[in-house]
C-alpha cells in the first residue's frame, strides 16, 4: 500500500468588485469547495493559501510568486480576468512566469466548457509550471471556474507528483492505474515511438492498441466562422525588414507610409517637340539661339526676348523661355552654310504663358504619399515605378512568413515514382501547396513525404518548425489507426489544438495548432489526406493567415456572388463547392458552373476551379438549391 499524499493549494481570486468587498467573491469559495471534494482516502488537497487582488497585473504576479517561489505551493489557481474585457490582464500577468506552458491542461478546460458554450473560445486561460508549482488560470465566473477545474482535478496529483520530481508510479498506484492496461503518461511517450510497418494491424503506440482507440472524436465541430476567427486571433505580423525597391517588392505590404523625396519633374521640362520661345513675343521670325534636348542643357542657358531654343520633349526649358511651341506650327527660314544647323525659324501660333511646360514637381511633389502603410505593392499598380520615380531607393516592409509543406502517409509516394504499388498513391497535395504558394509570392520549403511512424512524424515536425513560421501537412487527421497527427502535436510536440473538426465539406478534420518554438508562435495547419480537402482548405484557411501574417489589410479572399447555372443538391455540412465562374455581359451578374462531382478524392474536380462556392448545409426545408440561385462564391482564381 502506498502512503497517503497531500497537496497544498493556493487560490487567488482576480477580481476589481471582489476586492474591494470581499463578500462578493464567490469563485474563491467555489473552487475550495471543488478542492475539499476532490479530497479523499489517499489523497488531500489543502487549500492553504487564499487571496483577492484587483485586475492589477504587479499585483497578481507578486502573489502568484510569492505562492511559488517562497511558499513552495504544489499548486495555484487563479479565478478571473481571463476573458476578452478591457481590464482582463491575468492571463498576460501569468504567463511570463510560467517556466514550461501546459496547453494540455488548458485544452482540457476549455474542451469541457465548449461542450456547454461556444463563448468558452472567448476564454483566454494559460497554464504551466513554475519551479514545482502547477499554476492555473481559470474564468471568473464560479460555474465556468468549478467546470474548468473539475476538468484537470484527475490528472493534478500525477502532475504535481512529476513536478516534484517522482515517477509518477506513487500516484499510478494510487489511482489503480497499470501502464498495461492503455493509460499512458505523457512524459513516457517519448521513449516509446517506434513504427513497426511489419505488424500492420498494431496501430502506433501513440495512439495505444487500435482495440482501445477513440470511437468519438474528442474535437468538439465548430463552424468555419469561428474557425476563422480562431486562426486570425493566433496570427500576428512578423515584423518588419528594409529592402530594396525592384521588381521582389511585388506582394509585399507596406509597413510604413512612403513619401516622394524629390519632385518629378525635378526640372522644368518640355512637354513636346518644337521651340522654347518668349511667348509675348507672339508669331513671327526669330533667331534659333541654343538647343534643348533632353539631358543635354546648360543650366545658364538664357534665353532673351526675340530668342528662341530649339527643345526635345522632356528636354529643361531655357531660363527666361516661357512656353514651347511644337515644331509641327513653325517653319524653317535659314540654315547654315553647311546645312546642318536652324538659324532662324518662323513660329507661326501665338504661344499662351507655360504653355506645354511641366513645372518642377507637378507630376509629384516633393512629400506626396506615394504608397500607404497596409498598402500591398503589386506590379499592376505601378507602385515600384512611382517609388524609382521619386528618388526611394528602399522601403520597410512586413516579414513574409516563411512556410514549410509536408505530406504524410505510408502510402503516399512522390508523383515521379515509377511504377505504384498496390495500395500506394502519388502525392498530389504537395506538389499543389507548393504551386500555390509560388504564385502567391510565399516562400515555400518542402519536406517531403513522411510516413505514418510517430517518431518519424516527432522528428520531421521538429526540422521544420525550427525553419518556418507556418507548417501545413497533409493526411493523418480522422479517425485511423494510423492518423497520428493530432497526438504528435499534442502529445510530442506540446503544441496547442486550437480545433481539430469543422462542420464543412470538405474538410471535416482541419486542424489547427500553435507552438511557440524559438521564442515566436508558429502555426500548424494539418489539414486533411484527400487532395481535394486539402486543397480547399489550403485557400480557405492557410492562405488568409498567410495574408494576415504578411500584413494584408483585408486577409480574407474576397467574395463575389454568384448564379447557379445548374441544381446542386445539399450536403449535410455546409460546401465549398468547386466552380467555374465568369461574367455573363447580358445577364449582367456572375454565373457559377459546378466542376461536377464533389467527392473529396477527385481532384479532377479543383480543375478549372476559380471560386469556392458557399453553400448552406441541408435542411428539411431546404434539400436542393436550384438552378438562378444566387449564392457567395469565394474567389481562388482569375475571372477569365
Ligand atoms: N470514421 C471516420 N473516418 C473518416 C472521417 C470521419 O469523420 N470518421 N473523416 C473522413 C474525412 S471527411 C476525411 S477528409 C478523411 C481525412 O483523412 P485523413 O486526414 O486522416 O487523411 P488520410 O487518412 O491520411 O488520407 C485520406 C485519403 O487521402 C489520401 N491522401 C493522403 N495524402 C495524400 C497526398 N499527399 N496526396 C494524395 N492523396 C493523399 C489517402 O491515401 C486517403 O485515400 O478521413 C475520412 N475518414
Ligand atoms: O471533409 Mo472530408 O474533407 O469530406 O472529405
Ligand atoms: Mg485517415
Amino acid at each position: 500500500m502506498s502512503e497517503a499524499q497531500e497537496y497544498s493549494v493556493g487560490i487567488l481570486t482576480v477580481s476589481d468588485t471582489a476586492s474591494a468587498d470581499p463578500t462578493r467573491d464567490l469563485s474563491g469559495p467555489t473552487l475550495k469547495t471543488v478542492f475539499k471534494q476532490a479530497s479523499e482516502e489517499k489523497i488531500t488537497f489543502n487549500v492553504n493559501k487564499s487571496a483577492i487582488v484587483p485586475d492589477d497585473f504587479e499585483q497578481i504576479q507578486n502573489i502568484v510568486k510569492e505562492w511559488s517561489d517562497n511558499e513552495n505551493l504544489d499548486i495555484v489557481v487563479t479565478t478571473g480576468g481571463t476573458g476578452f474585457g478591457v481590464k482582463d490582464i491575468t492571463p498576460e500577468a501569468i504567463e511570463p512566469l510560467l517556466q514550461k506552458i501546459s496547453p494540455g491542461i488548458t485544452y482540457a478546460m476549455i474542451t469541457t466548457s465548449l461542450q456547454k458554450t461556444p463563448f468558452a473560445a472567448l476564454s483566454r486561460l494559460v497554464s504551466g509550471v513554475r519551479g514545482k508549482t502547477i499554476i492555473m488560470t481559470v474564468p471568473g465566473s464560479p460555474r465556468g471556474a468549478k467546470e474548468n477545474l473539475e476538468a484537470v482535478m484527475s490528472v493534478l496529483p500525477h502532475a504535481v507528483d512529476l513536478v516534484r520530481g517522482g515517477t509518477g508510479e506513487n500516484v499510478h498506484a494510487q489511482l489503480g492505474v497499470q501502464k498495461e492496461s492503455g493509460h499512458q503518461c505523457v512524459h513516457d511517450t517519448k521513449h516509446e515511438h517506434h513504427h513497426d510497418t511489419t505488424r500492420p494491424f498494431l496501430s502506433d503506440p501513440l495512439s495505444g492498441p487500435v482495440t482501445q482507440r477513440q470511437r468519438k472524436s474528442p474535437y468538439p465541430m465548430i463552424t468555419v466562422d469561428e474557425a476563422l476567427n480562431i486562426i486570425a486571433n493566433n496570427t500576428e505580423i512578423l515584423g518588419s525588414i528594409t529592402v530594396p525597391v525592384n521588381e521582389n517588392l511585388v506582394g509585399m505590404v507596406l509597413a510604413e507610409d512612403v513619401y516622394a523625396k524629390e519632385p518629378v519633374p525635378g526640372y522644368r521640362a518640355s512637354i513636346l517637340d518644337g521651340y522654347a520661345v518668349v511667348a509675348s513675343d507672339g508669331p513671327g521670325i526669330y533667331p534659333v539661339v541654343g538647343v534643348s534636348i533632353a539631358n543635354a542643357h546648360s543650366e545658364d542657358m538664357q534665353l532673351k526676348p526675340g530668342q528662341i531654343a530649339r527643345i526635345t520633349t522632356g528636354g529643361p526649358i531655357p531660363n527666361g523661355a516661357t512656353a514651347v511651341v511644337m515644331v509641327e506650327d513653325t517653319s524653317l527660314v535659314s540654315a547654315s552654310a553647311d546645312g546642318l544647323q536652324e538659324e532662324s525659324v518662323e513660329i507661326h501660333v501665338q504661344a499662351r504663358d507655360n504653355e506645354w511646360i511641366r513645372e518642377i514637381g507637378s507630376d509629384t511633389s516633393v512629400g506626396t504619399v506615394i504608397v500607404r502603410k497596409g498598402q500591398l505593392v503589386t506590379a499592376v499598380g505601378g507602385e515600384i515605378g512611382v517609388l524609382s520615380s521619386v528618388g526611394v531607393r528602399e522601403v520597410r516592409v512586413y516579414k513574409r512568413p516563411v512556410i514549410g509543406i509536408l505530406s504524410t502517409g505510408n502510402e503516399v509516394v512522390n508523383y515521379d515514382e515509377p511504377e505504384l504499388k498496390y495500395g500506394q498513391i502519388r502525392d498530389s497535395n504537395r506538389p499543389t501547396f507548393l504551386a500555390i504558394g509560388k504564385v502567391t509570392g510565399f516562400e515555400v520549403k518542402d519536406f517531403g513525404i513522411v510516413s505514418d511512424s510517430a517518431q518519424e512524424l516527432e522528428n520531421v515536425l521538429k526540422l521544420a518548425l525550427s525553419q518556418v513560421d507556418v507548417l501545413v501537412t497533409t493526411g493523418g487527421v480522422s479517425m485511423g489507426e494510423f492518423d497520428l497527427l493530432k497526438p504528435t502535436l499534442e502529445r510530442s510536440l506540446e503544441a496547442t489544438i486550437h480545433f481539430g473538426r469543422l462542420k464543412m465539406k470538405p474538410g471535416k478534420p482541419t486542424t489547427f495548432a500553435t507552438i511557440i518554438s524559438d521564442e515566436s508562435k508558429k502555426l500548424i495547419f494539418s489539414l486533411p489526406g484527400n487532395p481535394v480537402s486539402a486543397t480547399v482548405t489550403f485557400y480557405l484557411f492557410v492562405l488568409p493567415a498567410l495574408r494576415k501574417i504578411a500584413g494584408y489589410v483585408d486577409w480574407n479572399l474576397p467574395i463575389v456572388q454568384a448564379e447557379l447555372s445548374n441544381n446542386i443538391s445539399l450536403d449535410p455540412r455546409p460546401e465549398y463547392h468547386r466552380a467555374t465562374i465568369s461574367y455573363d455581359y447580358t445577364k449582367e451578374k456572375f454565373l457559377a458552373i459546378s466542376t461536377g462531382n464533389q467527392i473529396s478524392s477527385r481532384l479532377l474536380s479543383m480543375c478549372s476551379c476559380n471560386a469556392l462556392l458557399k453553400l448552406p448545409g441541408k435542411t428539411d426545408q431546404l434539400k436542393e438549391l436550384v438552378k438562378g440561385t444566387i449564392v457567395d462564391a469565394i474567389l481562388i482564381g482569375q475571372l477569365n
